[in-house]
């Protein structure tokens, strides 16, 4: 298949990657080498503005880098279309965003499930377990300790910490092979961000998604079983 490795060694694979944002002189990121392995839970961090966020909008194919490859469970990204990249990420990449992007004239179980209407291979990995949308959208719900009496409530009903657990519940659902989180965690009190965190590696550890982790707060290192600093992988000045 046009794209894909022989040996998918590593869920993630970035090699001699440059980015740099329109209309910018210097390069944001200049990365030689940075691999993921399956199951890993990955924790990248760094000061504001050396390009977390950037980085992931790489690894996930929502932009794409000036050179280099970024492969993602085997498939070469960086050289596929926006349609094919879009399609790639509904089937094999959760995205928890910082503003979780929920819809709020949804359910709290129709927002999980909405993430299967939208990708056939979230389907079919259900299918083969057996298992409905609907009834892993109870089964997330209830890991992620969203009490059962909201589940059918609209999200503007929920607290901030459990909207965030709902996001991840719409990337875990379907099992992709990796979890992308942007700093969901900034508006969490250190009691609830740390019960977050203790929920989200657990469920990615059971599922074998492999899990990559931005923020600047150095102190969610102990959540993961690798840290980052991305300053340090990224040659470009920061
Ligand atoms: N949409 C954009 N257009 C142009 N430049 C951008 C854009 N987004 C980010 N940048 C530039 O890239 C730099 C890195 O931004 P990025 O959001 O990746 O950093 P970050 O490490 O995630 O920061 P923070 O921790 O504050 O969220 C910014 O300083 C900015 O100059």
């Amino acid at each position: 298949m046009p794209g894909q490795k022989n040996e998918i060694a590593y869920v993630m694979d970035l090699n001699q990657i440059h980015y740099h944002w329109p209309g910018q002189q210097q390069p944001i990121l200049s990365i030689d080498s940075l691999q993921v392995q399956a199951g890993e839970s990955v924790f990248i961090y760094g000061p504001s503005g050396c390009g977390k966020s950037t980085l992931l909008s790489l690894m996930a194919g929502v932009l794409v880098p000036d050179q280099g490859s970024i492969h993602v469970a085997g498939f070469e990204l960086s050289s596929a279309s926006a349609a094919r990249r879009d399609r790639f990420r509904a089937d094999h990449i959760g995205f928890v965003f910082q503003q979780f992007n929920l819809l709020p004239y949804l359910s709290v179980i129709d927002n999980v499930t909405l993430a299967c209407r939208f990708s056939k291979r979230r389907q079919q990995r259900l299918k083969d377990k057996s298992v409905t949308p609907e009834q892993e959208a109870r089964r997330l719900l209830a890991r992620l300790e969203i009490p059962e009496a909201l589940w059918n409530a609209g999200v503007n009903h929920l607290s901030i910490g459990q909207q965030q657990r709902v996001a991840v519940a719409r990337a875990m659902i379907g099992s992709p092979p990796v979890i992308i989180a942007d700093e969901p965690t900034s508006a969490l009190d250190r009691h609830h961000r740390d019960q977050f965190l203790t929920l989200l590696t657990a469920e990615a550890c059971d599922s074998g998604t492999s899990l990559i982790f931005v923020s600047h707060d150095e102190d969610l290192v102990r959540h993961f079983s690798r840290t980052l600093f991305l300053p340090e992988v990224n040659q470009a000045l920061c």
